[in-house]
C-alpha cells in the first residue's frame, strides 16, 4: 500500500510546536490523555455493541506495554477505532471552535498546561515525551486498518494497513529521560504503575501492564465519600471537565426506592470561556448501571446550571435511551428537579458556612444562575436566596435576606438601580435622596439584571422597586408642597412643551444636590433594557422619559424666576436643553447631539471667564 505524506492543519502545527518545545512542568499527563481517549473509545464500542450485535466486543480493555530496550511505550485499546477519514479529521486537525483563541492563550498564559486538556488537544501531548509516534487503528466493523506516523513536525504519513486488530494502539518512541526538564523515564514500569494509579484509577475498564491490572475500576460515584481521596475526585473532575483547576465543591447524591440513581456533581471554581455561548457544552454525563450513555446531557440540569459538571448514573433507564427520549422521560425530569434543588441548596450552605467559596461561586456563575429567574417560577425563591448584589451599604456584595433584615422602619420595598457599572449607578443623581436619608440601594450591573427585575415581583413579600423609574415614595417623605407646585406650574408646562425628548416634567424630592434627573415611567422599559433589545436585533421605538426637577436647587429656582420675568428669552430654551443634557450625562446616558451640547455649554463658559 502506498504511503501518503500529509500536512497538519496550520493550528494543529502551532499546537505541536508548543508540545515539542514543551516548557510545561507536568509531562506525566500525556499518559492520562491516552488512557482517557482509550476509555472513551471503549465506552463508544460498548454502546455500539448494545445497539448492533456485530459491533459487540468481549473483554474491553486497555493494555500498556513498555519496551525498555527499544524505549517505546504503547497504549492499546480494543475500542471503537478510527477510519482513515477519522484519523485525518480528528488527529491531523483541530476541529473544535475557538482554537485560534486557545493558541493565543496557550502562548501567553503562565498556566498553559491547564489549557491543553480543555480544548480537545489531548492527543498532541504525546509529543512532549516522544520524538516519534505511530498510531495504528481499525474501526469496529471495517475490513482494513490505518497506520499513522509522525515526529511532531509539520507532516505525518498515513497508509492502509491490513493486519491491524479492531481498536487503536499508540506507540511512542520515547525521548531520552531528562530529569532536569521533568522528562521522566516513561519506559520504567514502576513509573507507569504509579501514574495509572494516580490519574486513572477510576477508569471503568481494566488497564493492564503484563498480567497485572493497575486500576481499581471502581466508579467513584458509587463509593462512600469517606473512602475516596480528594485527589481521586480531583482527577475524575479533570477527566470529565477538562478543567485543570480544582473543583470548588463536590456534591454526592443517592436516591433509593422506586427510581434509583446516583449522582456525583462538581461546582467548578471558575467559569469556562464559553459559558455564555449558545452552543456551550453542558457538563453532565449520563450512565445507566455503570455504562456510559451520553455526555453533554442537557436534560439533567436546567440551563442556568449548565456549568455544573458530573455524572448521573440511573439504574432504571433503558440502555438504548436516546437524547430525544430523555426529553420526554418522567424520571429524567424528576432527577433534573432534584439535582437543581440540591445544587442550589449546596450553594446556600456555602453562603452560610464558607463565604469565600460562596463569593467565588457567585462571582463566576452568578450571572448564569440569575438567568433562571427568567423562566418558569420553580426555583425563583431558591435562586434569590443565594443571590448577592453590590450595594450602597459597603464594598462586599449583600444577600437579599440581609438586605431585608436591615431595612429601615417603614421601608417596605427593596430598592435597586440597574446600570452598566457600579460607579455609574452609584454616582447617578437618582441615588441622592436615598443616600441622604440612609436607604440601602442594590446596584445591579449584570446585563441579565435588567431583565429579571422585570420578571420577578418580590422577595419574601418585599417588592423590588427601581429608584430610577416611577415616582419615589420614600416613607415619611412628603410630596413637593402643592404651593410650590403651583409656583412652578408655568415653568413645568413650558419645559414640557420645549423639550421634545421628554414625556413629562415634574418636581421631585428624589434629589438633594443635582438640579434634575431622568426617570422612566413606572410601566416603561428602562434605557438599558431598550439598548439590550436593540443589541439583540429587536425593533423598539424610543421610550420617552420624565424629567424631574429639584425645586430647591438654585438653577431650577433661578430658571423659574427668569421664566416669570422674560418668558420669550431664547437663552432660556438653551438653559432648558442644557439642564436636560446634564441630567442625561449624570446617569451615564448618551446625548443625541453631543456637538450641540458642547457648543451651548462652551458659549456659557465664555461668558463666565
Ligand atoms: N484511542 C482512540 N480510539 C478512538 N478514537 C480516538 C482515540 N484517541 C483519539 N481518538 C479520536 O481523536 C479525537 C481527538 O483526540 P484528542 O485527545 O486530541 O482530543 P479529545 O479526546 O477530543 O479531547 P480531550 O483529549 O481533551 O478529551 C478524539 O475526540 C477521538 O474521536
Amino acid at each position: 500500500m502506498s504511503t501518503e505524506t500529509l500536512e497538519f492543519q496550520a493550528e494543529a502545527r502551532q499546537l505541536l510546536q508548543l508540545m515539542v518545545h514543551s516548557i510545561y512542568s507536568n509531562k506525566d499527563i500525556f499518559l492520562r490523555e491516552l488512557i482517557s481517549n482509550a476509555s472513551d473509545a471503549l465506552d463508544k464500542r460498548r454502546l455500539a455493541g448494545l445497539r448492533d450485535d456485530r459491533l459487540g466486543a468481549e473483554d474491553l480493555r486497555i493494555d500498556v506495554e513498555v519496551d525498555n530496550e527499544a524505549r517505546t511505550l504503547t497504549v492499546r485499546d480494543n475500542g471503537i477505532g478510527m477510519s482513515r477519514d477519522d484519523v485525518v479529521g480528528l488527529i491531523g486537525t483541530i476541529a473544535r471552535s475557538g482554537t485560534a483563541e486557545t493558541l493565543r492563550r496557550l502562548r501567553e498564559s503562565k498556566e498553559s498546561a491547564e489549557l491543553i486538556g480543555q480544548f480537545g488537544v489531548g492527543f498532541y501531548s504525546v509529543f512532549m515525551v516522544a520524538d516519534n509516534v505511530v498510531l495504528s487503528t481499525r474501526k469496529a466493523g471495517e475490513e482494513t486498518g490505518v497506520r499513522w506516523e509522525s515526529d511532531g513536525g509539520g507532516t505525518y504519513t498515513i497508509e492502509t494497513a491490513e493486519d491491524v486488530p479492531e481498536g487503536t494502539s499508540v506507540t511512542l518512541h520515547l525521548r531520552p529521560a531528562d530529569e532536569e526538564d521533568a522528562l521522566h523515564d516513561y519506559a520504567d514500569e514502576r513509573r507507569i504503575r504509579e501514574l495509572v494509579k494516580r490519574y486513572s484509577d477510576f477508569i471503568s475498564f481494566p488497564i493492564t501492564l503484563g498480567d497485572e491490572t493497575l486500576n481499581s475500576m471502581k466508579a467513584l460515584w458509587a463509593r462512600q465519600r469517606s473512602e475516596v481521596k480528594d485527589e481521586e475526585y480531583r482527577e475524575f473532575y479533570r477527566r470529565i471537565s477538562h478543567d485543570w483547576t480544582d473543583p470548588l465543591e463536590i456534591i454526592q447524591m443517592r436516591a433509593e426506592g422506586t427510581f434509583e440513581y446516583e449522582a456525583l456533581l462538581f461546582l467548578p471554581s471558575r467559569a469556562p470561556h464559553d459559558l455564555y455561548q449558545r452552543d456551550a457544552r453542558h457538563g453532565i454525563q449520563l450512565y445507566v448501571k455503570r455504562v456510559f450513555i451520553l455526555d453533554d446531557s442537557r436534560e439533567l440540569l436546567p440551563d442556568h446550571l449548565r456549568f455544573v459538571k458530573g455524572v448521573v448514573d440511573a439504574a432504571d433507564l433503558s440502555l438504548n435511551i436516546s437524547r430525544e427520549m430523555l426529553q420526554q422521560d418522567r424520571h429524567i425530569q424528576l432527577i433534573r428537579r432534584r439535582l437543581a434543588k440540591k445544587v442550589l441548596s449546596t450553594v446556600k450552605d456555602l453562603m452560610r458556612n464558607d463565604v469565600e467559596k460562596y463569593r467565588t461561586f457567585w462571582r463566576e456563575f452568578g450571572p448564569a444562575v440569575k438567568e433562571g429567574l427568567l423562566d418558569g417560577a420553580e426555583d425563583h425563591k431558591a435562586i434569590l436566596d443565594i443571590a448577592s448584589f453590590a450595594s450602597t451599604a459597603g464594598d462586599e456584595p449583600v444577600g437579599l435576606a440581609d438586605y431585608v433584615a436591615r431595612m429601615k422602619d417603614g421601608q417596605d420595598k427593596i430598592y435597586y438601580m440597574t446600570g452598566e457599572s457600579r460607579a455609574q449607578v452609584e454616582n447617578s443623581p437618582h441615588m441622592e435622596a436615598f443616600r441622604a436619608k440612609g436607604y440601602e440601594v442594590l446596584l445591579l450591573t449584570d446585563p441579565v439584571d435588567e431583565i429579571w427585575v422585570e420578571a420577578v415581583h418580590d422577595y419574601d413579600g418585599k417588592e423590588f422597586q427601581s429608584i430610577a423609574s416611577g415616582e419615589v415614595d420614600l416613607p415619611s417623605e412628603e410630596d413637593p408642597s402643592p404651593e410650590k407646585s403651583g409656583r412652578y406650574a408655568s415653568l413645568l408646562a413650558w419645559l414640557n412643551e420645549t423639550l421634545d425628548e421628554v414625556q413629562d416634567v415634574r418636581l421631585t424630592t428624589r434629589l438633594t444636590d443635582s438640579p434634575a434627573c431622568l426617570v422612566s415611567a413606572a410601566e416603561a422599559i428602562t434605557p438599558a433594557l431598550e439598548k439590550l433589545y436593540r443589541a439583540m436585533g429587536q425593533a423598539v421605538s424610543p421610550v420617552k422619559r420624565i424629567l424631574e426637577l429639584n425645586p430647591e436647587h438654585p438653577l431650577v429656582s433661578g430658571l423659574n424666576s427668569a421664566y416669570e420675568q422674560r418668558a420669550a428669552d431664547p437663552g432660556l430654551t438653551e438653559t432648558a436643553e442644557l439642564l436636560y443634557g446634564c441630567a442625561l450625562l449624570a446617569e451615564g446616558g448618551d446625548l443625541n447631539d453631543p456637538a450641540r451640547f458642547a457648543k451651548l455649554f462652551t458659549d456659557r463658559l465664555v461668558r463666565t471667564v
